[in-house]
């Protein structure tokens, strides 16, 4: 395991601090402004108590003058209403518009998904990153949402010691009377700086030793990348829907154990961060709490000794020890809040590597002519493509012209490179040689967005959403009922539709709604056609469309295939070869090259052929 002993600098942990709070503070001013004030309030409004607490003890015990008294205990009651309902109504507003700050923070990871070029997520070290980041917020609270709470504590203690201070002053300016003989030392400049001395040190040492236990884990950020992997995939694995089926029968949870809770992981009980909580960290921790109790002793002490020299009365004894210990815990507080910034500098910087990661795919801004005649032509020019990490190539000089509106089918072996084929046509991933053409020009001057407009396609993993029928059709809340009955039609969910209660407004799965319905992989597959029906894109895509399909639902989708591509240029991949059969062109990839091309009678005539081979071996299953 790499050990990452640096901490940031003060000028990194200034800038990458200050980064973070711009854009809590851009995308949240209220929440930022709600925890100012709040803040603000709470952190103010203590001293009003204890200046009037004082002036009552000191007129109890000075002069009991019955009206001033009344006066003072009736302002005290009053002050303290008003500052308790106003507390409410800030706490009130602060909760407002901090509710789900979790949401909030994983939302800013969200768009940067969203945003990324979808070779990003192929890359191992963006998923490990951003797992790092959660397991370091979820697990210490360290990174995005430090900083909200860093920011919060910096106004509190930096309000708590000007409030505090104000009321302490007179502490120390209070003079001795001379008649209190040998306790006028404590009039004595040197004296009084020999106090304040004592109570910084104190101060300054109680936050710091706490900060050192801290950075243990601030050191570690890089090195606890394995064991957060881990236990991200192997500690959440009873939640995973998807794999509670295989999990059971194959009892793989016993397997799984084992790479969970594995002592020597760096958060098991043998492990790095166990080993530090009862070593060097434990240890600063305990002493930091020990070094605080010392302050208030310090303080009282001084206190009490002018008090009873008659350095003042017994009201302000309590007002100076309240005001001073407000004042050592905000100069705490605000020194523990420097140390953690400090220490998630570190873990911020994991955060912004990770926003940072750059797009690397060209982005034109040439417009796609819209055409009613959808006439876009797309070609493969010597395109060869190989998966960022990967070795080899896995498309080697690819030569292809989609004819207009004509049906294409793609065949070929396991592996041999035709889903990645249409994930470059959709341009997901740019080739890495060659080029793609639409009407002649590089795909890579288009507009994306609009290049994505083109393309309906029905991947081999495609994913429903646990929504409502239309909408997953549509892929729109706002959607054209009619039309999405017609596509669900067309893509053969007729029969199982009676089971949708609701019409297109069933819920799919049963996630979110109690009467949704969960619907067989058949049907998911029919369900996922008719989305790529409603979007009605002049390309439409199929790979192993009919997979899941029963025999009955299979022949209807090949029946009505020609009304489902109408006047689409089409793309057609399955390992079925008799379903190719009614496509103009087939084209047999193998080993990631276009090894054969023409009409299904044509290639089956090769004897030599690949495809030859496929549909022979295929066939002797359907023959007797
Ligand atoms: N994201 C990826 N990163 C690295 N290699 C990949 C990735 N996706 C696929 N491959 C590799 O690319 C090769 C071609 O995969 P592809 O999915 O295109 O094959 P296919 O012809 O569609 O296969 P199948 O018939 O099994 O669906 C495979 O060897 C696969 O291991």
């Amino acid at each position: 395991m790499e050990k990452n002993s640096k901490l940031k600098s003060w000028r990194e942990t200034r800038t990458l601090t200050s980064r973070a709070f711009r854009i809590f503070f851009k995308r949240y001013p209220q929440m930022v402004m709600s925890r100012l004030l709040s803040v603000m309030w709470t952190a103010l409004t203590p001293y009003v108590g204890i200046y009037l607490s004082a002036l009552v003890i000191d007129e109890l015990a000075g002069s009991r003058n019955i009206r001033r008294l009344q006066a003072l205990v009736l302002l005290t009651l009053l002050s303290g209403a008003f500052t308790a309902l106003c507390s409410a109504f800030l706490e009130k507003w602060k909760e407002t518009q901090n509710a789900g700050l979790w949401l909030k923070v994983e939302q800013i990871f969200a768009e940067k998904l969203f945003e990324m070029d979808y070779g990003n997520l192929d890359e191992t070290k963006t998923a490990e990153l951003l797992s790092t980041i959660r397991q370091n917020q979820n697990g210490g609270g360290w990174g995005l949402y430090r900083v909200i709470e860093n920011y919060e504590t910096l106004c509190s203690s930096l309000l708590t010691i000007i409030g505090g201070f104000s009321t302490t002053i007179a502490l120390f300016t209070s003079p001795v009377p001379e008649s209190a003989g040998a306790y006028t030392i404590w009039n004595h400049p040197l004296c009084v700086a020999l106090v304040i001395a004592v109570m910084i040190v104190i101060t300054y040492t109680a936050p710091a030793l706490y900060n050192k236990a801290g950075s243990y884990w601030a050191r570690n950020a890089d090195s606890i990348n394995f064991s957060n992997r881990m236990f991200s995939f192997f500690g959440w694995l009873g939640d995973r829907k998807e794999i509670a089926a295989d999990v059971r029968v194959y009892r793989q949870d016993k397997m799984c154990e084992r790479y969970n809770q594995k002592k020597d992981d760096a958060f098991g009980s043998g492990g790095q961060f166990a080993a530090y909580s009862r070593g060097p960290a434990g240890l600063y921790s305990a002493l930091s709490s020990a070094v605080s109790v010392l302050f208030t002793g310090v303080v009282y002490t001084f206190v009490c000794l002018k008090a009873w020299a008659g350095a003042f009365g017994p009201g302000a004894v309590t007002q100076y020890v309240v005001s001073a210990t407000k004042v050592a815990g905000g100069v705490s507080s605000l020194i523990s809040m420097l140390g953690n910034m400090r220490n998630n500098a570190s873990f911020l910087e994991q955060v912004f590597t990770f926003l940072d990661i750059e797009n690397r795919m060209y982005q034109g801004s040439l417009t796609i002519e819209k055409r009613r005649d959808r006439k876009y032509e797309v070609e493969f020019r010597n395109v060869s493509f190989r998966y960022p990490g990967s070795t080899y190539d896995v498309l080697r000089n690819v030569n292809m012209k989609f004819e207009i509106g004509k049906r294409l089918a793609v065949v070929g072996r396991n592996g041999s490179g035709k889903t990645t084929f249409i994930k470059l046509l959709c341009r997901l991933y740019d080739p890495t040689e060659g080029e793609i053409l639409l009407n002649g020009i590089d795909i890579r001057k288009y507009n994306y967005a609009e290049y994505m407009t083109l393309f309906s396609v029905v991947f081999q993993d495609f994913q429903l959403f646990a929504l409502k029928l239309g909408e997953n059709v549509a892929s729109k809340v706002d959607y054209d009922e009619v039309r999405v009955l017609d596509c669900l039609e067309k893509a053969g969910f007729t029969e199982d539709f009676f089971k949708m209660q609701k019409g297109v407004e069933t819920y799919l799965y049963k996630d979110y709604e109690k009467d949704g319905v969960n619907v067989s992989g058949g049907e998911a597959q029919k369900i996922a056609i008719a989305r790529a029906l409603y979007k009605d894109a002049p390309f439409i895509i199929l790979d192993e469309p009919t997979a899941a399909l029963d025999p009955v639902a299979e022949a209807e989708i090949y029946f009505r295939f020609n009304e489902i591509a109408g006047d689409k240029t089409s793309v057609y991949i399955s390992h079925r070869l008799s379903s190719c059969k009614f496509c103009d062109k087939i084209v047999v990839f193998h080993g990631g090259e276009v090894i054969q091309q023409g009409t299904h009678d044509s290639l089956v005539a090769e004897e030599n052929g690949e495809y030859y081979k496929l549909w022979h071996t295929q066939a002797q299953y359907y023959t007797e």
